[in-house]
């Protein structure tokens, strides 16, 4: 089932156009990756799919138009992790964890057994189940995002958006989290994350997107988007490019000359 598709879409922001006739679909079970220098328009294609930046063009959530949609039936379709950490409200973990399970919930009603197991759930494979009573303001950085990605998988939408996802995570969480969104494609969900970390995305995403000026340059498995030359012309830099058991290795090693 096609749980995302995006055609001529385009965005203006500040007078000056940041997403250039996008065309994109994703079905159930794919981790894309969505990668691409700084400015590219990564965050602003998140944006627009969650009809927080205006745009032109389509956008269906799963084949139904999403201009058409509630913000209710939009949050029962897609999660969303924004770029920003900040958490305004002094709540416990657990609580904040909760609020994830909002759209299933009709209002004012009590969380029940289900809401429960998915909050539980999504702590325990966030690891932040130690911090369960504690406030949320009071964590570290790489604390506070694993909280907010379990607030996200709490949400159990069958797409999650996810804006750089790894950043302030240490190296095993990082992989925790790659290892979580990679079950979640098993699962028959999808994940699009933005991702600056060039080996993490060769090695668990099952497609890479490539955004460059707002267009995508290329898009398919991560072997064929990153290649020496596109590494050289997109992003400026050389990089070590290999292969283990695991598959696709990439390691940045300078700039371009
Ligand atoms: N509110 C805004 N007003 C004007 N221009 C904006 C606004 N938000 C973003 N932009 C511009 O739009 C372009 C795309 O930004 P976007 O945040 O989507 O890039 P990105 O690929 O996510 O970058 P990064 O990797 O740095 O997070 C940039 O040139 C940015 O300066």
């Amino acid at each position: 089932m096609t749980l995302l598709a995006l055609s001529s879409l385009s965005a203006e922001l500040g007078g000056k156009t940041v997403l250039r006739d996008v065309a994109l679909t994703v079905k159930e079970g794919e981790f894309v990756g969505l990668i691409g220098p700084n400015g590219a328009g990564k965050s602003t294609l998140l944006r627009t799919i969650l009809g927080l930046t205006p745009s032109q063009g389509n956008i269906e959530l799963g084949g139904q138009a999403a201009a058409s949609m509630s913000a209710a039936q939009r949050a029962k379709l897609v999660s969303y992790l924004p770029q920003e950490r900040e958490i305004a409200w002094p709540v416990t973990v657990e609580r904040l964890v909760g609020l994830g399970r909002a759209p299933h919930l009709p209002p004012f009603a009590r969380p029940g057994a289900a809401d429960e197991a998915a909050v539980r759930e999504a702590m325990r494979r966030m690891d932040v189940e130690d911090f369960a009573t504690r406030r949320a303001t009071e964590l570290s950085g790489g604390e506070k995002a694993r909280v907010l990605i379990a607030r996200a998988l709490a949400q159990e939408a069958p797409l999650m958006l996810a804006d750089e996802p790894t950043a302030g995570l240490d190296p095993a969480h990082q992989i925790t989290l790659m290892r979580v969104f990679a079950g979640l494609a098993k699962e028959g969900r999808s994940v699009i994350a933005c991702l600056h970390d060039l080996g993490l995305a060769a090695r668990w995403c099952s497609r890479l997107v490539l955004l460059a000026n707002g267009s995508i340059v290329a898009d398919g498995p991560p072997r064929d988007v990153l290649t020496a030359a596109r590494l050289r012309d997109v992003y400026g830099i050389q990089a070590y490019l290999g292969e283990d058991g695991g598959g696709l290795v990439v390691h940045p090693l300078d700039l371009a000359e």
